[in-house]
């Protein structure tokens, strides 16, 4: 899509050479997720945003579009050996655990926008380094730690590697009680990674991160996504917004939902799509997320159905969306439509129920990630 000399809406992104047109490169954790509710362990998952992330990766990219992950664990990973559609961990780390949470939820949130879980950082693998990347050109880059693995050298170096990086908030702001491990939020413009903020295309962040990243001064550098659980999102850029509506879901663990829609979203940027058209993959797949406990499994003919009706609605992939120099960030004049499609595709995921992952009220989704960078 060409860029729109009227609107200040789109950004220039660094361009290294010889990118593989389509390939990104995901970087961030897989851990091991216990999810309590009323002192009562009900289920214990694979998690880790690069587990959610690859998932939806795997499933609404465009064929051409490769991606690799870098993220550590320990012996200790407890998914290795069951199927499933997240990849295998690149790296381990003899001496260290797999990263690990204790979710703890509340019975009933008060809003759409209230904390329902309360997340403790149990065990913490080793961070990610720039060096432990690899040393090649990436179309785009997702940063997506969840235990401070992301440090700010290795976003950093995925900014040079990379045309074009989304950030995911909890890759930056989180911080971890000495004691417990009880996760905090610090304020984004303390951080070492503030000043790396305009060179980064899109930073998303939940309503609850939203006033640590501080969206008004941040959308003057990047584009910023707030999610709002089941209300959708609203997308800020230098310029301009765009309110983009939720899907509708039947919530049973919120886990991961952030990080499917992150992914949703830059399958979106992918198929060609805006930034605010992209923005409904992202609700699509974070509505789907919270349909299922840990990483979902997708209808066949669920996905069938959103790949035909983005082969149909996107543009051209040689669009300069996300491998090129602009982003555009306007809805199109298709965007009701797109949400309509993917409404009517979103109702087969439940024609049969998907492959079962729950064992009564105890909940175990163990899955595989099955292959590496
Ligand atoms: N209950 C829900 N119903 C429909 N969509 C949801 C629901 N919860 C989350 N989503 C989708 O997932 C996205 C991310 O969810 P959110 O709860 O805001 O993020 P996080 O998991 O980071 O807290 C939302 O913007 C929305 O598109
Ligand atoms: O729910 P969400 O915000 O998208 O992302 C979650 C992280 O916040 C959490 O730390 C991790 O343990 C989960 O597996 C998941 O990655």
């Amino acid at each position: 899509m060409p860029p729109d000399d009227d609107e200040a809406e789109d950004q220039q992104q660094p361009q290294p050479k010889g990118a593989h047109a389509l390939e990104g490169l995901v970087v961030g954790s897989y851990c091991h997720d216990v999810l309590l509710r009323g002192g009562r362990v009900v289920g214990e998952t694979l998690g880790g945003a690069a587990a959610f992330v690859s998932n939806v990766l795997d499933a609404a990219s465009p064929p051409e579009a490769a991606f690799c992950v870098v993220s550590k664990v320990g012996v200790d990973f407890a998914y290795a050996s069951a199927p499933a559609p997240a990849r295998r961990p690149a790296l381990l780390c003899p001496a260290r655990p797999t990263t690990s949470f204790h979710a703890r939820f509340s019975d009933a949130a008060a809003s759409a926008h209230a904390p329902d879980r309360q997340l403790r950082r149990v065990h913490a693998c080793d961070p990610i380094y720039p060096d432990d990347l690899p040393d090649r050109p990436f179309a785009y880059g997702l940063a997506v730690g969840v235990a401070g693995e992301v440090l700010p050298e290795t976003l950093e170096r995925m900014i040079r590697l990379c045309r074009a990086v989304l950030v995911d908030a909890q890759a930056l702001i989180r911080a971890f009680d000495a004691e417990d491990g009880g996760v905090r939020h610090v304020a984004l413009e303390g951080t070492p990674y503030a000043r790396l903020l305009q060179r980064v295309a899109f930073l998303k962040a939940s309503s609850e991160e939203a006033p640590y990243v501080g969206v008004e001064t941040a959308r003057r550098r990047c584009c910023v996504i707030v999610t709002e659980g089941r209300d959708g999102c609203r997308l800020y850029w230098d310029g301009g917004e765009a309110r983009v509506a939720p899907f509708p879901a039947v919530q049973v663990d919120p886990t991961g939902a952030g990080d499917s829609y992150l992914a949703g979203f830059a399958a979106g940027l992918l198929w060609g799509l805006s930034a605010t058209d992209a923005a409904l993959l992202g609700n699509f797949f974070g509505a789907a997320a919270v349909s299922q406990v840990g990483v979902p499994t997708f209808h066949p003919k669920m996905l069938q159905a959103v790949k035909r009706i983005l082969e149909d609605k996107a543009i051209p992939r040689s669009s300069p969306c996300i491998n090129g120099a602009f982003f555009t960030f306007q809805r199109s004049i298709m965007h009701d439509e797109l949400h309509a499609s993917l409404e009517e595709a979103a109702r087969l995921m439940h024609d049969q129920p998907p492959p079962a992952t729950e064992n009564g009220d105890g909940i175990h989704s163990a899955q595989e990630p099955t292959s590496g960078c």
